[in-house]
C-alpha cells in the first residue's frame, strides 16, 4: 500500500498511518458516585486513553484500557443519540416493555422504570463503542459495522444478541459502473486490472479507516491508498477523487443513483444493531449480569415471537390422534414444538358431543400463506391469524453463550 499525491480528501496511506477523526476522548464519567480515591485513578485512566488513541478509527487495534470499573450505583445503558437507529432502538426496548422515558429528545439520559437500576445514555454510536471500552457504559446498542470499526476486536466488548433485527446493512466495496470499470465484477478482477501501481494505486475513499486497510490487506491487495471523508462518499469517484469506495449500503439506491456498483467478494461484513457489553462490567459491577440477563430475556422473546404467527384453526376428526396425524403429515404446520389439539364440545340434540378440534400452532410469518394452503388440504377451516408478543423458551441460548464466553 503507498501514497498518493494529495487531493481534496485527506488522503493516508495504509492502516498503519490513518490518522483518526476523532480522538477517542471521553469526558470522565460523573463523580457523583465516585470515592475520592477512585477519582484520582479514573482521571489517569482517561488519560491514557486520549493519548493511546489519537491513531484512530483506522490504526492498530486500540489498547485495552486501564482495568478500572469506577464505582457507581446504576449501570449504564447506550443507545443511539440520533440518526437511523435511535428511534429503532427506543422502539425495540418499548415491544420489550421496556419503556425509556426521556423528557424531551435534548436530554440525554433516561430512565427506564421496569429495570430502576439501568440509565440510559444517548450518544453517538461511535462514541458508544469507545465509552463501552473506557468504562463509562456498561451496555450498548449499536451497529455491528460501528462496533467493529471502533472496537476493533478488543476482547472487552462482548456481542450479547448480535441479530435485534432492525438497521440493517452491509459495509461493501463499490466501483463505477463505467469506463475501465465497465467489465470489472469482482474483487480479484479489481486487484488484477493493470492500471494499479506503487506509482498509481488504486485510490478508495472510505469512512472506515480501520476496516479498510485491514480487509484490503487480508485480500493480498497491495497497491491501494485511502482516503476519507465524513459522508456522501460516493461522489469521490465521480469527482476524480477516487477510484473505489467502501460504504454501508442497504436498499443500494445511493449506488445506484451515482452509477456505483457492488462486486462479488467485496463485502467486508454484514451489519445489524446488536447488544454489546463491556466484559469488565459483566464480570465486575454489582448487578450489571442480572441486568443484561432481564434484557437479553425479553429481547429473545419478543424477537423470536417477531417472525411467528399464531394460527388457530378447526379441524373435524375422530380423535385429538387422528386430528394430530393429519396435521403432522404436513412440513410446515408442526408449530414450535408440534400443535395442540383441543376437543370442540357442542350440543347436538341435548347432547354434548365432539366432532371438531381446535388446533393452535406457531407460524413463521413468512410461511403462513404456503402452512394456510396445507391447513386446508387436511380439512382444517375457520383459520384465524394473530400476531405473537412473546415466546419466553425454558431457557435463552444466548445467556448460556454468554456465561461461558464470561467463563462463569
Ligand atoms: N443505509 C445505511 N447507511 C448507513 N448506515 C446504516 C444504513 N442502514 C443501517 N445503518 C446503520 O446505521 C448506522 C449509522 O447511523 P447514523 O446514520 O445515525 O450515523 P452515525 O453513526 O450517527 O454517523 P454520522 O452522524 O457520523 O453520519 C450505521 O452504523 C449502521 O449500523
Ligand atoms: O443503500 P442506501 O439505502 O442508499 O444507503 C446507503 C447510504 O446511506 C448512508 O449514507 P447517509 O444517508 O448516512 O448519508 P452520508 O453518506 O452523507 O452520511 C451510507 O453512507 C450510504 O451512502
Ligand atoms: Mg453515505
Amino acid at each position: 500500500m503507498s501514497l498518493l499525491l494529495p487531493t481534496n480528501l485527506q488522503q493516508y496511506p495504509s492502516s498503519s498511518s490513518f490518522p483518526s477523526s476523532t480522538p477517542l476522548l471521553s469526558p470522565p464519567p460523573s463523580t457523583a458516585f465516585v470515592p475520592r480515591r477512585k477519582c484520582l485513578r479514573l482521571v489517569t485512566s482517561c488519560v491514557s486513553t486520549v493519548q493511546s488513541s489519537v491513531a484512530t478509527n483506522g490504526s492498530s487495534p486500540a489498547p485495552a484500557p486501564a482495568a478500572v470499573v469506577v464505582e457507581r450505583d446504576q449501570i449504564r445503558l447506550g443507545l443511539p443519540s440520533k440518526g437511523r437507529m435511535a428511534a429503532d432502538a427506543i422502539d425495540l426496548l418499548k415491544d420489550c416493555q421496556l419503556f425509556v422515558k426521556q423528557v424531551n429528545p435534548r436530554q440525554y439520559v433516561a430512565q427506564i422504570p421496569q429495570l430502576p437500576n439501568t440509565e440510559v445514555w444517548f450518544q453517538r454510536p461511535k462514541d458508544i463503542v469507545r465509552k463501552l471500552l473506557s468504562g463509562d457504559l456498561d451496555l450498548g446498542i449499536v451497529g455491528l459495522d460501528t462496533l467493529s470499526e471502533y472496537g476493533q476486536e478488543n476482547e472487552d466488548l462482548i456481542i450479547v444478541h448480535e441479530a435485534l433485527n432492525f438497521g440493517d446493512c452491509h459495509l461493501s466495496i463499490a466501483i463505477p459502473n463505467y469506463g475501465i470499470f465497465e467489465n470489472i465484477n469482482s474483487l480479484k478482477e479489481l486487484a488484477q486490472m493493470p492500471q494499479w501501481s506503487e506509482e498509481r494505486p488504486l485510490r478508495l475513499a472510505t469512512g472506515f479507516t480501520y476496516l479498510g486497510p485491514k480487509f484490503m490487506k487480508e485480500n493480498g491487495i497491495k497497491h491501494v491508498v485511502f482516503s476519507t471523508a465524513d459522508g456522501a462518499l460516493e461522489a469521490a469517484p465521480a469527482m476524480g477523487i477516487a477510484d473505489a469506495i467502501l460504504d454501508l449500503v442497504s436498499s443500494g439506491t445511493t449506488l445506484k443513483e451515482n452509477n456505483l456498483k457492488e462486486i462479488e467478494g467485496g463485502v467486508v461484513l454484514e451489519s445489524q444493531a446488536a447488544l454489546v457489553a463491556s466484559r469488565r462490567a459483566l464480570t465486575e459491577r454489582k448487578g450489571a449480569l442480572n441486568t443484561v440477563h432481564e434484557i437479553l430475556e425479553r429481547l429473545e422473546a419478543h424477537l423470536k415471537a417477531d417472525g411467528q404467527f399464531t394460527v388457530v384453526a378447526n379441524m373435524r376428526g375422530n380423535s385429538a390422534q387422528e386430528v394430530a396425524e393429519r396435521v403432522l403429515s404436513q412440513p410446515s404446520l408442526s408449530g414450535l414444538q408440534g400443535p395442540t389439539i383441543s376437543p370442540v364440545y357442542c350440543t347436538q340434540n341435548g347432547k354434548v358431543s365432539v366432532d371438531y378440534y381446535a388446533i393452535v400452532i406457531c407460524v413463521p410469518k413468512k410461511a403462513l400463506y404456503e402452512s394456510v394452503k396445507q391447513l386446508r388440504a387436511v380439512g382444517g377451516s375457520g383459520v384465524l391469524v394473530s400476531p405473537l408478543t412473546y415466546i419466553f423458551d425454558e431457557d435463552t441460548p444466548r445467556w448460556g453463550q454468554l456465561l461461558r464466553n464470561l467463563g462463569l
